[in-house]
């Protein structure tokens, strides 16, 4: 796989305890949406707390060469929309580096525009096909240039006026309605998105803060139809963005597995679409004191304590793996030192990640010592409370295929196994989740890069 700049790998090794309280940065789902939707909305958005990773960084240049004018001004972000429908053409193409899912949303907001809009990425993100996100907005009436088999880079092109569409979206992927309703927003008429199991709701519960016309039906099974009329007026807001739970999952388990480690992680999202880690964690017994549990700018927010813990594998049913979604590479870490077996099921959605990172997990754990089983949706993992036996005594490093969720997981696995981790990159960690180094070190995590070893 060809690299931007050359792989950093790095080493994790057995810490002590690890203690303090840490802030971890602005949820990045939320992040890219206050940028895209303040960008279209009219008048002044303003945005504390936002994160200042990759994700954003790429997505307000899209925004900006798309007309939303967007500066800082001390911690605040301030953005000065174009008004619902007035996007105007890039002109040039639309580069998502490392980032997925921002690239997916955007393609959603302006593909229906009666313009040319391109999107490039890098390798890891030309690999995987963008099919399900290009089959609803075909339906809409766009015109797709793609690579081979609907891959980067890609052209779209809206009709004058694109046709709303009922769509029920096929498997269970916040990024693929996200993309159909954004598309909604430029399009006359209601765009409806049926969803088989509920993902994260940022989408619609931001929208409406906007001022959309949206509404939400819930089914007895935990699906949802989400109706919204187009073209309606969206008009700037003030966000203050919560602390990440995905990224906070990495101090968190880390906390749970090095002894005698007590962290506290404050301004914690806890919206019971992403609080799936969680659950699970304290299903198999961790100790993760939720305090100070209060409503911030529309969302559950919290507080965690974690201390170490003696964790027991459980079975992580299929229904909750939406709510987990990016949470699985770390968990399958926690497993790997929890007693007994832990059974992780419903993980198609993993393969469709950027890589493959159920095949990624896998690959890693064995490397690394964890007796595990990778079925084609669900991956099983007998733990070693005592690490023995786990790491990798000759050095080998994880293969990470620029996942920085795959590199960071495997750096909280060295923090107690028997011997040390290698990762054999980390250069997306430091644009994807820039502060994690400094945050785990700051804890007192022996994480250290390794100088002029090529991978
Ligand atoms: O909507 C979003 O912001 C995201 C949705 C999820 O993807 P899927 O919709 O593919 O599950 C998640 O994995 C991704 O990191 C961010
Ligand atoms: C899958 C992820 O992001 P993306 O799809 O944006 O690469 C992630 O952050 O775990």
């Amino acid at each position: 796989m060809s690299h931007a700049s050359p792989p950093k790998p790095a080493i994790a090794r057995r810490s002590p305890a690890l203690s303090g309280s840490i802030r971890i940065p602005g949820d990045t789902s939320i992040s890219y949406r206050s940028l895209m939707f303040g960008g279209l909305a009219a008048g002044e958005t303003r945005i504390t707390g936002l994160s200042e990773d990759e994700d954003v960084v790429i997505t307000s240049r899209a925004m900006q060469a798309m007309g939303a004018a967007i500066r800082k001004d001390g911690d605040t972000w301030i953005i000065n929309g174009v008004g619902n429908g007035c996007l105007i053409a890039p002109e040039a193409p639309l580069d998502f580096g490392n980032v997925g899912a921002g690239c997916r949303l955007v393609m959603g907001l302006v593909g229906v525009y009666d313009f040319d809009s391109t999107f490039v990425g890098d390798a890891s993100l030309a690999r995987r096909p963008r099919g399900r996100v290009l089959d609803p907005l075909r339906d809409m009436g766009v015109q797709v240039r793609s690579a081979e088999g609907d891959r980067l880079p890609i052209t779209l092109r809206g009709p004058r006026t694109a046709t709303p569409i009922t769509y029920r979206v096929p498997m269970p992927s916040a990024q693929v309605k996200s993309a159909v309703l954004l598309a909604g927003l430029n399009t006359p008429g209601i765009t409806t998105v049926i969803e088989p199991a509920t993902t994260r709701d940022h989408t619609e519960k931001m929208l409406k803060g906007f001022g959309a016309d949206l509404a939400v039906e819930t089914d007895a099974r935990g699906g949802r139809t989400i109706r919204l009329e187009g073209r309606g007026r969206l008009t700037g807001q003030a966000i203050d963005v919560p602390g990440d739970p995905s990224s906070t999952a990495f101090p968190l388990v880390a906390a749970l597995l090095v002894p005698d480690s007590d962290v506290t992680i404050v301004n914690v999202l806890m919206n019971p679409t992403r609080t799936g880690l969680i659950l699970t964690l304290q299903a198999m017994g961790a100790r993760i004191e939720v305090i100070n549990p209060r409503l911030a700018g529309g969302e559950d927010v919290a507080d965690l304590r974690v201390r170490s813990s003696r964790l027991k594998g459980v079975t992580v049913p299929e229904e909750r793996a939406p709510s987990m979604i990016d949470e699985y590479p770390v968990l399958a870490v926690a497993a790997a030192f929890a007693e007994g077996t832990t059974t992780m099921l419903g993980l198609d959605e993993l393969r469709g990640k950027e890589p493959d990172r159920l095949a990624a997990v896998a690959a890693g754990l064995k490397l690394n010592g964890v007796d595990c089983d990778e079925g084609h949706s669900s991956l099983i993992v007998r733990g070693r409370p005592d690490g023995k036996g786990l790491g990798n005594a000759a050095g080998d490093a994880v293969a990470t295929h620029l996942d920085h969720r795959i590199a960071m997981s495997f750096l909280v696995m060295g923090l107690v196994s028997q011997h040390p981790v290698t990762v054999d990159d980390t250069t997306m960690i430091a644009t994807r989740f820039p502060s994690f180094m400094d945050l785990m070190t700051g804890l007192g995590a022996r994480i250290e890069p390794i100088e002029g070893k090529a991978a």
